[in-house]
Parts: C-alpha cells; sequence; structure tokens
C-alpha cells in the first residue's frame, strides 16, 4: 500500500475541505509552497485515517475558537481543574507581550555591554534554563556579544569546574526561577553571591540579575542584595512555556541572538495557529493530534532525531512533553540521543520525528526515515531555515502538547509527580540537618571494582544482578539512565554504549539525563506515566565537595539527597530501579558495569 505522504505547508492558504480533500486520495502528495517557514511532513501510514478523524472532530467542536477563548471544559469537566487550566494559559500571547519588551531587552544588553562584564552565566532549573541551552548550542554567539553559561546542576564538580572558567569579578549571574523558591538556583545564587562579595563587598549586587515572577520571595532577597536589575516575569506562564518570556529571551539578546526575529517567528506561529481568528489549518493542533492519536494507539515513545547543531532541541521537548502528558498513567516519553537504527531495531511503540535544517541534506537519517516509513513506522519530518525558526518551532510544540492534553483527556498544564521526589529530598535533607549526614544505605546486591549495586533483584554476582534487573523488561518497557555525575563527553560515550546494549538486546526505548537536571522535566514521567520504566541511577562520591553558604550542607549532599530523595519517590511509584554507586572515579567505575553489562543481557532469552 502506498504511504501517504502531505507536505504540509501554508495551513493558512489551504482551507480544511481542501486539506481533508487530499489526505484522502490513496496516492503521496506534496503541496509545495516554498516561500512559507512552517513546513512538515506527516508520513503516517495505517495512523493516518485515525488523526484524520479526530482532526475533524476538534474541528467539529469549534476547536480553534475555544481554544483561544481558554475554554477549559476541552481538556477537563472538573471546576477546579479548569481553573487550573485556564490559569496557566498566559503563554499563549506570550510573542505578542514579548515583542513589545524588545527595547527594555536591548537596553539592558546595552548597559551589561558598558558595565564591562565579559561572561554570562544563567543558573536555574528545568524551564528556566532548558531554552538558554538550546540558543547556547544552536546559534553562534554574536560578535560583539557575551560568552554564555548554563548552570543547572548541584554537582559540585560541574559547579567548581564552572567557577575556574570564570572571571568572577566580570561574570554577570543571571538567577532564574520562576516560583523564586526552587531550591538549586537559590543556592546557586547564594553561592556565587557569596564569592563574588569576597572580592567586591557590598557591590556583589552589580553582577546579579533575577528572572521571577512578581511577587515572589525571591523578589525580596534580590531587593535586598542589591541586584542590578529584576526581570518580573508575566503572570500564567509555566516554567516549561516560558521560552519565549523573559527566562529565554534576556539570555538569548545577551548571546547576541536576534531576539525581534525569534520572537516574530512565534507571533507568526500564533497566527496560523489561529490567534487572530479562523484559520483553514492549523500546524499546532495537526501535530498535537497526531502524536495524541499514535499515542492511544500504542505509539507512545516520541523518538527524536536531529543533526548535531539542533540535538540540544531535545533537552528542551523532553521537559515539555514529559512534564505535560506523562501524568495518570498516561503520557508520551520523549527519546532524545538514541542513533536512528533499522526498522527490526523498534517495536510498535515509536513515532519518530526528525528536526532538522532545509540546507542539511542528512542523507544517513533519511535513508533511515525512509525505510522506517517503508516498515510502517510513522514519521513526521520538520525542517527549519535557520535557527531563528526556533521561535516558531517553540510554539508549534506548545500547542501541540496542549492538544495532546485535550486528545489524552489530561491536563497538559500541571506537574503533580514532581513534588513527591522534592518531598522525600526535602525529608532526607531534615536528617542532615538533625544528624549531619545522610542515612547509610542498605546492603549492595553486588559489589565488584568499587561500583555498589542496589536493586530488589538479587544475584551472586554484578553480571547476575544486572541480568535480574533487565529480565524484568517487557515489550513497550523503556530505559532511562539518570546520571548525577559530573558531565564529560567520556561519560555520554559510555551512557550511549550503555543504551546501545540494552536496546540492541531487549529492543525497548532507552533515555538518559542528568540528575538533578531531569527532575525537573522527564522526572514527572517518571513518576506519573505509564510503569513502564527501568530506571538506572548513576552516583559517585564528590571528592572535592564545595560548601554552601548559610546551609549546614554542602552541595555533595544535597546532590546525593536529590538522587535518594527520587528513588524513594520512585518506589512509592512502585518503579523497577537499580541503583549504581560508581565509587571515586565514576568513568571507571561505569567501565566496569558496561564490562559486565554484555554477558548480563546475553543471557536473556
Ligand atoms: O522556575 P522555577 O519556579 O524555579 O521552576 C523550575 C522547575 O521546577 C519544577 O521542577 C517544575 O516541575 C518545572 O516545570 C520548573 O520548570
Amino acid at each position: 500500500m502506498l504511504e501517504l505522504v502531505l507536505q504540509a505547508r501554508c495551513f493558512g492558504r489551504l482551507s480544511m475541505t481542501a486539506f481533508l480533500a487530499l489526505v484522502y486520495l490513496e496516492q503521496p502528495i506534496t503541496l509545495s509552497m516554498p516561500d512559507t517557514q512552517f513546513a512538515a511532513t506527516y508520513e503516517l501510514g495505517q495512523y493516518q485515517s485515525a488523526v484524520e478523524a479526530e482532526v475533524t472532530a476538534l474541528n467539529d467542536q469549534n476547536f480553534t475558537s475555544r481554544f483561544w477563548q481558554k475554554d477549559a471544559t476541552l481538556w477537563t469537566q472538573d471546576a477546579a481543574a479548569q481553573d487550573s487550566i485556564r490559569s496557566f494559559m498566559g503563554w499563549l500571547r506570550s510573542p505578542e507581550v514579548m515583542l513589545k519588551a524588545v527595547p527594555e531587552i536591548m537596553d539592558f544588553v546595552h548597559e551589561v555591554q558598558q558595565a564591562g562584564f565579559q561572561h554570562v552565566v544563567v543558573m536555574g532549573m528545568g524551564g528556566s534554563t532548558m531554552a538558554p541551552i538550546v540558543f547556547q548550542r544552536s546559534f553562534q554567539q554574536g560578535t560583539t556579544s557575551l560568552p554564555l553559561s548554563i548552570l543547572d546542576t548541584t554537582d559540585p564538580g560541574t559547579v567548581a569546574a564552572l567557577e575556574a572558567t570564570l572571571p568572577l569579578e566580570h561574570t554577570l549571574f543571571i538567577v532564574a526561577s520562576k516560583s523564586g523558591t526552587t531550591a538549586e538556583p537559590l543556592a546557586f545564587g547564594d553561592y556565587f553571591y557569596d564569592k563574588v562579595k569576597a572580592i567586591k563587598g557590598e557591590k556583589a549586587g552589580e553582577n546579579f540579575v533575577a528572572i521571577t515572577d512578581p511577587g515572589s520571595k525571591f523578589v525580596t532577597q534580590a531587593t535586598a542584595e542589591g541586584y542590578r536589575h529584576i526581570f518580573l516575569n508575566f503572570a500564567e506562564v509555566g516554567g516549561r512555556f516560558s521560552a519565549l518570556t523573559y527566562f529565554g529571551l534576556v539570555p538569548a539578546a545577551l548571546y547576541g541572538i536576534d531576539i525581534a526575529a525569534l520572537i516574530q517567528g512565534g507571533v507568526d506561529m500564533m497566527g496560523n495557529c489561529g490567534a487572530n481568528g479562523p484559520v483553514a489549518g492549523n500546524p499546532g493542533l495537526l501535530l498535537g493530534t497526531a502524536l495524541g492519536v499514535l499515542a492511544k494507539q500504542g505509539r507512545d515513545k516520541l523518538t527524536l532525531i536531529t543533526p548535531d547543531s539542533l540535538s540540544s532541541v531535545g533537552l528542551w521537548l523532553e521537559q515539555l512533553l514529559a512534564e505535560s502528558t506523562g501524568k495518570e498513567g498516561k503520557g508520551i516519553l520523549p527519546v532524545a540521543g538514541e542513533p536512528l537504527g533499522t526498522p527490526e531495531e523498534y517495536g510498535t511503540d515509536r513515532v519518530f520525528v526528525y528536526l532538522g535544517y532545509e540546507r542539511e541534506a542528512d542523507q544517513a537519517n533519511q535513508q533511515k526515515l525512509h525505510a522506517l516509513v517503508a516498515a510502517g513506522h510513522p514519521v513526521i519530518t520538520i525542517r527549519l531555515k535557520e535557527p531563528l525558526d526556533l521561535g516558531s518551532e517553540f510554539y508549534r510544540w506548545e500547542i501541540a502538547v496542549a492538544v495532546v492534553g485535550i486528545v489524552l483527556g489530561i491536563n497538559p498544564f500541571d506537574q503533580p509527580n514532581v513534588q513527591a521526589a522534592k518531598t522525600a529530598t526535602d525529608a532526607l535533607m531534615k536528617v542532615v540537618t538533625e544528624q549531619g549526614k545522610l542515612p547509610a544505605p542498605g546492603e549492595p546486591a553486588a559489589s565488584q571494582d568499587g561500583v555498589s549495586y542496589y536493586t530488589k533483584v538479587s544475584g551472586a554476582d554484578a553480571t547476575a544482578v544486572l541480568q535480574a534487573f533487565f529480565a524484568q523488561a517487557q515489550p513497550g518497557d523503556f530505559m532511562t539512565l539518570q546520571a548525577y555525575l559530573h558531565e564529560s563527553d567520556k561519560l555520554n560515550e559510555e551512557l550511549a554504549q550503555f543504551r546501545k546494549l540494552v536496546q540492541d538486546k531487549l529492543r525497548i526505548a532507552t533515555t538518559s539525563g542528568y540528575g538533578p537536571r531531569f527532575l525537573h522535566s522527564t522526572g514527572q514521567y517518571h513518576k506519573g506515566g505509564p510503569n513502564k520504566g527501568l530506571f538506572v541511577q548513576f552516583t559517585a562520591d564528590h571528592p572535592q565537595d564545595l560548601p554552601l553558604p548559610g546551609r549546614t550542607y554542602t552541595f555533595g549532599t544535597f546532590e546525593n539527597a536529590q538522587a535518594q530523595g527520587d528513588l524513594d519517590a520512585l518506589h512509592q511509584y512502585d518503579r523497577r530501579t537499580l541503583h549504581l554507586h560508581l565509587g571515586p572515579n565514576p568513568e571507571q567505575g561505569l567501565q566496569s558495569v558496561l564490562a559486565a553489562l554484555p554477558a548480563a543481557l546475553g543471557k536473556l532469552g
């Protein structure tokens, strides 16, 4: 059967009737309107008709006008949940609102340049740093702009390594926290404020900027400490929907990105998604409907394929998808950073999304994607002209996950299970305050080469424990690596090797994230999504720990408590876990685990 291909460009010029007429034809169709920027291709095979039916059903219910009127009955009939949903839809107008704020942001950029700063560090977690990470990794630094670093980990080795690269006296620190209560950014802020104060005394505040919500407690602290500037974000925008607000745009502008053009992309996408009145087609609706329908039919692992130049988008998308959809035992698992394979390597639980540039042919991935389409896997392709198109892309995906929420029947704007890990961590930190240290872990199931293996299953040695752990895998499961470690190229390679060995043998999806970053991102799905995960947590010793000013604990203890707290939370949700404490040298420790893994997997059927 021929696959149906719809080149979904310029929906604004294509009536929905024409669109539906075209998608019903049983032959490949390419609509070529190269003057627009919202290029997406849907190759959905056997799922095409179900997606069309859902788009029609949503349009029959006046989806677009109800959506823009924030009609929360689209998502739920529960009155309290409806109030909550409405209160998180401020992001819908964020591109329009922020376009007006461009002169204010650019005035600030000039002020910073004239003050002689040499480096910018953005410090925060989750939605407050994901977009800056993408900007820093996807764009070239502007010629007259400042280098940008992002700190979103409590790992003392990482904090120390960053500190060693900074001209502290000439570094601008941006403490970014929407709520102003998240423990990590407050710790980062206090740590570096103390350092700068040791150099500049009472003038330390000149080097600090806050981005937060109006009225947050952090505003009081930042004011008292004489912060150079406090950006008050506008209300009703959840963290993962804040890329095109001060959280993304202030760092972007300091890095030299043309933020007016970036935001304009978002404004254009707003229009295409019906912000200014009825539209014949809606790129966000189509993407969200396709992903929602596919997830309901078991294709609930969104496998993101990008060229290297866009790989960081995976981090942003992970948070948006996992926190928005991973709840009530449902959800779409974002799978980023898995090299693309051949059709036999995948189960029937995948949908592939290729996000690339028009100018990069990326033949190797394209050939594999063609083979996947031919084998019946759904593939969605989105091509950008240039990095600035990320402005419209962020917006398309934000609309899409809101639509996924409708299709799956969940509230896409809350993150009810993130708190579980925070609560467990807080309880552990209380123990640290009272007893000076964390509770000792129980007996390991095995120890080998200085690596301790903690898990509920047992085995005579490391290989046997790994075998017993992975014997629990079922088709449709996934494995996730959770590394509370100092990121390095070597570790990234080793983690990729771990994923490959497991994927090749068990044919399950694999993901990987550094802690505590992922706690504010995919952590919601881990606890709130379907119970299909095999969780492998890595921790290590902290030979060079760092004290935290005004606290009785160090960065290292904080990181350990976060790892232990999340493990406790995963157990509350009855998840299958394996904790590997890698000892003093994590790269070497992981090497030892990798040496045992092939034999362990080899013994499985
Ligand atoms: O910006 P903040 O209020 O500090 O929040 C940072 C992050 O915290 C939590 O973990 C939420 O689950 C995330 O959605 C949020 O982005």
